[in-house]
């Protein structure tokens, strides 16, 4: 009996046939972890950027960006990846293969998560569990587990002096320039701030195509609050039905899910932050919108662990594929972390000015030294005096209390006079303080959201009792909008008609194919198969007939067509397209020509 090909097998297949995605610069061997999107793919892949740039950053009110993705050095300093963005590294003593030696634990034991556990607890798992290389099946107990930095490193300009790194991903971009895009934002909170663009991570080892590779497209919104002030618009999402897996649940390893409303889950504390449970909602209805199988999709919460060492806490949005679970996208709440870091490594203000409901009266602490008397007193050191004593003041105004102040200065101490400090406190009256903003932010990974949507969409039915395989490819994200066919090709009226036509779609704004090779079944087949929502089809009983001029419209999930006339063509395509009129409403308004049936 044959194995039955697995949803990946099927999908890499169907991929490299159709021209959704390969493996980049196969003519030279290629390199493990990068692929090429062909025309399907490329299209199909910004019609989802295009969506989530709708989504998060229009419908947000949100400002988009976008950075370079080479960074020196001292910004990955700051960020904490150039220390902290590890993986797990094995290396087989015999075939020289790395391997993630969380993966192969996963793999071997069952073991979920296991990134979480400390190296020595891999080393010793790996060991017990005898496990092999994947590759060579040699034995690898009591090799060396070691941390493996995932960043790319290049050099900027010519020479080795000034190292930079590929960004691991896009978020660093929005943080580095936040002193600039604040601006933008009227310094005032919260705004948000979007980016879609490359990511860069050296993996271990890439696997399952396009789910990890090297070099990935990320859309990702840093969203910037006052975490004392900013409520997110809850009630806009609070009815959205979501599936969650808290962290206490898998701790428990009882496996429970959690069937629940944004709005319960956020007042029960099941998601512990309002702003994350905000855009688990939002995220939900969009993951929906664009096509992902509402039944294989969940939201994980992180094992205290497993999280970045940015995060707080973090949510990931997780489809399934072939029973394994693949994080797509993940929503973390960052904190001031990012912003925190910069401030204290760059060179800008990386804060808010607050202002307080009303000024408010402050006491503060004022030293103005008589500086006749410093200067030859002290000499040289009498300008390190008087900064001492001020800095003094701030930290701890009872040290003026006495007849004497002592100062250190270089490790020396000395005495001033009190008279001579001159420390007095002074009434002030101040609008504000600067806060440090607090993050919350959803990251998307666009290639593996395209890879969910592929799987998801794959199906498999008959027609005219033969069998046939699809995408039901939501309309917003396939590739191409509509195919136009003259059911043949040897008659000029049908040609030049279904010419026009196409001419007429791309001027309304539609990505349109035109085929008139092989029969009209065949190509109604190669459209399914590439997700193609609608077909026309121009014949002679829509030239010839006595009324205006028709042609069919054909929908590809259930193949029934409908004979529409050519001047409503445009109208009525626009009016599936988007969703607004059901293919339903077209049959009941025009003839019924085909009921799913391609004759
Ligand atoms: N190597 C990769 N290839 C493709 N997409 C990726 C890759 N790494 C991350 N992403 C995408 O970017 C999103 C945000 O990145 P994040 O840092 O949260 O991932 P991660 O937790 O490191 O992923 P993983 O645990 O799978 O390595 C992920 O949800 C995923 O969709």
């Amino acid at each position: 009996m044959s194995q039955e090909e697995t949803e990946g097998e099927r999908l890499a297949e169907l991929a490299k046939r159709r021209g959704y995605f390969f493996g980049a610069s196969g003519a030279y061997g290629g390199a493990a972890g990068f692929y090429t999107f062909g025309p399907q793919g490329a299209s199909l892949k910004s019609n989802v950027e295009d969506a989530w740039r709708e989504r998060f950053t229009v419908q947000e009110g949100n400002f988009e960006v976008e950075a370079p993705t080479i960074m020196p050095e001292p910004v990955f300093e700051a960020s904490g990846h150039l220390d902290g963005f590890d993986d797990m590294l094995v290396e087989c003593p015999q075939c020289g293969e790395s391997h993630r030696a969380d993966h192969l634990i996963e793999d071997e034991t069952g073991i979920e998560e296991a990134e979480t556990l400390p190296i020595p607890e891999v080393e010793d798992l790996i060991e017990e569990h005898e496990i092999q290389c994947p590759a060579c099946g040699a034995h690898l107990a009591g090799e060396p587990v070691d941390d493996f930095n995932l960043m790319f490193e290049t050099n900027i300009g010519p020479g080795s002096s000034t190292p930079g790194y590929l960004r691991p991903e896009t978020a660093q971009g929005i943080f580095v320039e936040f002193p600039r895009i604040k601006e933008y934002a009227r310094n005032s909170l919260p705004f948000g701030v979007t980016q879609i663009g490359r990511a860069y991570r050296n993996e271990i080892s890439p696997r399952k195509s396009i789910v990890r590779t090297r070099e990935f497209t990320q859309a990702e919104l840093e969203q910037f609050v006052d975490p004392e002030r900013d409520e997110p618009d809850l009630e806009s999402v609070k009815d959205v039905e979501v599936t969650l897996y808290p962290a206490t649940e898998q701790e428990q390893d009882d496996g429970g899910y959690v069937e629940t409303t944004v709005g319960a889950a956020v007042e029960e504390g099941i998601v512990g932050d309002a702003w994350v449970g905000y855009f688990l909602g939002v995220a939900q209805e969009w993951y929906e919108r664009i096509g992902v199988d509402m039944d294989r999709f969940r939201f994980r919460q992180h094992l205290p662990g497993e999280r970045a060492h940015y995060a707080a806490d973090c949510w990931d949005a997780e489809s399934e594929v072939d029973g394994d679970w693949i994080e797509i996208a993940g929503f973390a709440y960052r904190g001031d972390y990012d912003l925190s870091k910069h401030d204290e490594y760059g060179d800008d203000e990386f804060t808010i000015f607050r202002q307080f409901d009303e000024p408010k009266e402050v006491e503060e602490a004022v030293v103005e030294p008589d500086m006749s008397v410093l200067g030859p007193e002290f000499g040289g050191a009498a300008g390190d005096v008087k900064a001492a004593l001020e800095d003094l003041a701030e930290r701890d105004p009872s040290a003026f209390e006495g007849d004497v102040v002592e100062v250190e200065v270089d490790g020396e101490t000395h005495e001033v006079d009190a008279d001579v400090a001159n420390f007095r406190i002074e009434e002030r009256t101040v609008s504000g303080e600067h806060i440090t903003p607090h993050v919350i932010e959803p990251s998307f990974g666009v290639d593996r959201t395209v890879y969910t949507l592929l799987a998801h969409a794959y199906e498999r039915d008959e027609v005219d009792g033969e069998a046939r395989s699809f995408l039901s490819l939501s309309p917003e994200v396939a590739p191409t909008d509509v195919g136009v066919f003259p059911l043949v090709s040897n008659v000029e009226r049908l040609v030049e008609r279904a010419e026009g036509i196409v001419d007429d779609l791309r001027t309304a704004g539609f990505s349109v194919v035109y085929d008139d090779s092989g029969s009209i079944g065949r190509r109604y087949r190669r459209q399914d198969e590439v997700g193609t929502p609608f077909c026309v089809t121009v014949d002679r009983d829509g030239l010839e007939g006595d009324g205006p001029d028709t042609v069919t419209i054909r929908e590809r999930d259930t193949a029934r067509q409908v004979r529409v006339p050519v001047s409503d063509l445009v109208d009525e395509l626009r009016a599936v397209e988007s969703g607004d009129r059901p293919f339903d409403d077209l049959v009941d308004a025009y003839e019924l020509v085909a009921p799913g049936a391609d004759g």
